[in-house]
């Protein structure tokens, strides 16, 4: 990707949810850049459509109009198989809930969507090692989620967000359900590993003390980006 290719750029998109007879437009022409090495914080009331922008950006979710385009490509003409291809290896997902697999290591966990998108096993556990290091895991390679405490097991999901080199990363509430000292110790390892490796990110938060700290913030009301 070049440098000056955003990681993520949404142009007028819409999304309306059918509610009774009506319609509800939670976005009405929205627009949105991320560019790569920059981490932009979205807030916004409960109900304002964070989680809705990331599933659109993350294509999850279609838009009911506009476009997405994840570095530089545009998502919204392609069909299932393509989207899924870039949303497996062009895209990190962080959620509030770490979504481990339970019967698998830390490593084995990390290793996932490696060994999914084609990457041979000794690269995928050498990649997962590093990053797991990174995050001053190493001690814990092997101990299955279970086994880990709340931070632990979110710096594991974060660890597998990234081991594939995706080029954006969208996390929505990363750190939620972390006590506030550790949400705030995970929370700037998290920055830390985006920054190093250079990659666009969206980090949904309700937590405006963590939000001050990314590259930027944007404002989700009524329906719009308004900061
Ligand atoms: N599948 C759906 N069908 C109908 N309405 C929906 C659907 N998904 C979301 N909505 C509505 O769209 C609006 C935005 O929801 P969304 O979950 O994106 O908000 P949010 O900002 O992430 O909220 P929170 O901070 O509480 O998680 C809400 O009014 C919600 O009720």
């Amino acid at each position: 990707m070049s440098p000056i290719t955003p990681a993520l750029e949404l142009k007028n998109v819409a999304r309306s949810y059918a509610e009774g007879k009506g319609r509800l437009d939670v976005f009405k022409d929205l627009n949105l850049t991320v560019r790569a090495g920059e981490i932009v914080a979205l807030v916004g009331q409960s109900g304002s459509g964070k989680s809705s922008l990331l599933h659109i950006a993350g294509l999850l979710e279609a838009p009911t109009a506009g476009e997405v385009f994840i570095a530089g490509q545009n998502c919204s003409a392609l069909d299932d198989k393509a989207r899924t291809r870039i949303r497996r290896i062009g895209i990190g997902f962080v959620y509030q809930f770490h979504h481990l697999l339970p019967e698998f290591s830390a490593i084995e966990n990390v290793m996932m969507p490696q060994l999914i998108g084609g990457t041979a096993r000794p690269a995928a556990k050498d990649r997962a090692r590093e990053l797991l290091t990174r995050l001053g895991l190493e001690p814990r390679l092997e101990h299955r989620p279970a086994e880990l405490s709340g931070g632990e097991q979110q710096r594991v999901a974060i660890a597998r967000a990234l081991a594939n080199r995706p080029l954006l990363l969208l996390a929505d509430e990363p750190t939620g359900n972390l006590d506030p000292e550790t949400a705030a110790r995970v929370h700037d390892e998290l920055l830390r590993l985006i920054q190093d490796e250079g990659l666009g990110a969206l980090v949904a938060t309700h937590n405006l003390d963590l939000a001050q700290g990314m590259s930027r913030i944007a404002r989700l009301e009524r329906g719009m980006i308004v900061s």
